[in-house]
């Protein structure tokens, strides 16, 4: 689906990925794990083919990001970006709807696919019943579901989401997560996200892609990249593990006193 090769990211002077080879395949749901400013938004802005790697290069599908045409490539992957503002007074429907444009080559309108679509969507994401509300009138938890509910509706394969669970409650973190993971268990989509959660990024991952922030990295099945010693050691804090019945919650060690 999507690969990264020989590739290598800096922020200014400072080497945040080194020759990042990584493969995600269809149906996988990845979490990228990591310290803030480790690089995870400037790695995930790379996969979306909007920042340039300084070395080595992302396929999807086999060709080159830059080799896709940009309407193409809009059918293919979607992006989450971590924050957004609006500047324009459009409608949750309007902004919804807009995420169709990649279908309509010969046509400006919208037509009842789009809008069936669209409604599924906000409905996925319990937001249908503000339809009709100014997107800027959101609350934040509200404009992250429209933003994830737009992204539904460009119905790509490829979901590349930047802290989806941002500003989420409890109740909707879980339902929208679920959501997620769930659409790359039963329709073969395939999603890449961040997220600073561990438990919840366990409890819908089913890879993972730990990012140290000088360079080093680590990819592999949740099983194998998501223990106690090794996200200690990337996240600068050890971490303990309890098993919950099939759960497993990680948390942070407390500081010796
Ligand atoms: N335009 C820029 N100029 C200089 N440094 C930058 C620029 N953009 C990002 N950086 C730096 O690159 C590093 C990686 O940033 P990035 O947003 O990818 O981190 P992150 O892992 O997503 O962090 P967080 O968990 O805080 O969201 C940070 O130290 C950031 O300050």
């Amino acid at each position: 689906m999507i690969a990264t090769h020989h590739l290598s990211l800096k922020a200014g002077q400072r080497q945040l990925v080194t020759n990042l080879d990584w493969q995600v395949h269809e149906g996988e749901c990845w979490s990228i794990i990591g310290r803030n400013g480790a690089g995870k938004s400037t790695l995930m802005r790379a996969l979306a083919g909007l920042r340039a790697p300084e070395a080595g290069h992302v396929t999807l599908g086999g060709r080159t990001l830059s080799e896709w045409p940009l309407a193409e490539l809009a059918r293919q992957r979607a992006f989450l970006a971590q924050s957004r503002s609006d500047a324009f007074s459009y409608s949750v429907i309007e902004t919804v709807l807009s995420a169709r444009h990649p279908y309509h080559d010969n046509r400006y309108w919208e037509d009842s696919d789009d809008h069936a679509i669209a409604i599924k969507s906000l409905e996925a994401m319990e937001v249908a019943d503000l339809a009709s509300r100014d997107v800027r009138t959101l609350s934040g938890g509200e404009r992250q579901r429209v933003a994830i509910a737009a992204m539904l509706t460009q119905d790509t394969p490829l979901l590349l989401l930047d802290e989806p669970a941002n500003a989420l409650d409890l109740a909707h973190q879980v339902s929208v997560m679920s959501i997620l993971a769930r659409l790359c268990r039963e329709q073969g989509k395939t999603a890449v996200m961040i997220g600073h959660d561990l438990t919840l990024a366990h409890s819908v991952s089913t890879h993972a892609l730990l990012l140290k922030g000088d360079g080093r990295w680590l990819a592999g099945a949740k099983e194998d990249v998501m223990r106690p010693e090794l996200l200690g050691d990337y996240l600068g804090h050890p971490i303990d593990v309890i098993q919950h019945g099939k759960r497993s919650i990680f948390i942070p060690k407390e500081d010796s006193v």
